[in-house]
Order: structure tokens, then sequence, then C-alpha cells
């Protein structure tokens, strides 16, 4: 049995100030049957896991470095999250490939960098609108999976994001069958990729899930939790998507 898993996404949002969602959210339920995990903006990252530290909400980074330190400016490295709290690392967000080029290889490399520091990766994957258009979102998704799946990868270390380009961010979301047709095909790319952790390995849709719609999305059969960017911003809401994870079947 596959444990849900209900992870926010802040992308760049989030100040100090911002700490007391986090809070509110852990307070409100001290006790959920599904994983609860934030991913807050790099700056945030140690101050939210002692903020949640004693509590079930886990704490995650939205990016890592494929290498775990060295000459370059700017980056995270996954060694560098765990230290500060992290327990999981989201990879390869559509926002990343298309504002930082990173390749299906690239996120593979990240991603095998988070297991060997002991994270969690969260790999995402997704088509674009024209790619839906054009009746393309089964290969290419089963494209991704292929190119960013890493050596190694169990059903403990890894989630994988189903986040269609056109639903971030923008109200509109696949019709149910839509959803159940992308995740029912990566199952069954994963069942014969990885023949032992296949079944085991969490499908996460995301793409404006909001309180009014997790229910219905949260009973499509091999959706086993979600990846919310805005409505996690918020305690209410996020509280209201965790209240409906773990009420689906
Ligand atoms: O990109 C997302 C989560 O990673 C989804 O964002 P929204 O929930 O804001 O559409």
């Amino acid at each position: 049995m596959r444990r849900k898993l209900a992870a926010g996404n802040w992308k760049m949002h989030g100040l100090a100030a911002d700490l007391a969602e986090a809070e509110a959210l852990s307070k409100a339920h001290p006790a959920p049957r599904c994983e609860v995990l934030i991913c807050p903006p790099a700056t945030l990252l140690a101050r939210l896991a002692d903020t949640l530290s004693g509590g079930t909400v886990a704490v995650g980074g939205q990016d890592c470095h494929t290498a775990a330190k060295g000459a370059h400016t700017g980056d995270v490295s996954a060694v560098m999250l765990a230290d500060a709290g992290a327990t999981h690392v989201i990879v390869g967000h559509s926002e990343r490939r298309a504002d930082h080029a990173e390749t299906d290889a690239a996120i593979a490399a990240k991603a095998a960098s988070a297991h060997a520091a002991g994270l969690t990766a969260i790999i995402c994957l997704g088509e674009t609108e024209a790619q839906r258009d054009a009746g393309e979102t089964l290969a290419v998704v089963a494209a991704q999976l292929a190119g960013s799946l890493p050596e190694g990868a169990t059903a403990a270390n890894t989630v994988i994001a189903y986040e269609p380009v056109w639903a971030i961010g923008t109200g509109r979301t696949p019709t149910i069958d839509q959803i159940a047709e992308v995740h029912t095909a990566l199952r069954t790319h994963l069942r014969s990729a990885l023949p032992a952790e296949g079944d085991g390995i969490r499908l996460l849709y995301g793409g404006s899930v909001k309180p009014a719609n997790a229910a219905e999305i949260f009973a499509v059969a091999d959706v086993d939790g979600a990846l919310v960017g805005g409505a996690s911003l918020k305690a209410a809401d996020f509280g209201a998507i965790i209240a409906a994870l773990d009420a689906a079947p």
C-alpha cells in the first residue's frame, strides 16, 4: 500500500513572516494519515525545519545541484539541503526545465545526488499544451520518465509528479480521464522499468490543485497525492487538500 503524499511547493514565495502559515498547518493537522511536505525557498529551509521539528510535516528543497560541493556559485547541493533539515527535494520542475534549460539527463543526475544524500527525490514531468494538442502527451511523459529516472530508484527514495505545464498556475486542469490515462501509463512504465520497485513508487498529480477539485482528483486510481503550488501557501487551503487526501479511497 502506497502512503499518500501531500507536497507543497512554495516556489519563489515566502519570507520569514510566512513561517507562521506552516506552523498553523502543522498545528491544525497533528496526525495526518498522509505524509505532508512543504518545500520552501532555500532561504527558509533551515528555519522551517526548526519551526516544524517535533511535528509530522516534513521539509524539502525545490532543486539541487548534481554535485555534493564545489565551485558552483549560487547553487545548493542535496547534501546541504539534508544538512539544513530537508528529507526530500523536487527535481526537474517544469519551471526549472524551462528557465534553466534542465535536460532529462541533468535531472537524473540531480535525483542521483539526492539519493546519495539520503533525500527522497520528487521527479517532475509533464507535457506542454502544444504537445497535448499534438497528441504527444503519453510519448512525452514516457520519454521524460525514462530519461529522468536515475539508477537505484526505489519506492522509498523516489516519487514521480505528473504536472502538465499548461495546468500550472492557470486554474485549468486536465479532465479526470486525462489524469487517469497518464497515471496509468506512468505506472505501467514504472513496473516494467523497475520490476521490484515500480509498484511502490508514488505518483503525484500537480497543476492547479485546489480544495475545490482535490477530492475528485484524489479518487483517481494511481493518484497517490499532489504537488501543490499556489494553494500550499495558505494553511487553510493546503489543510483542506490534506483533509481531502486523508478521506480519499
Ligand atoms: O507547479 C506546481 C507545483 O509544483 C503547481 O502549481 P499550482 O498548484 O500553483 O498550479
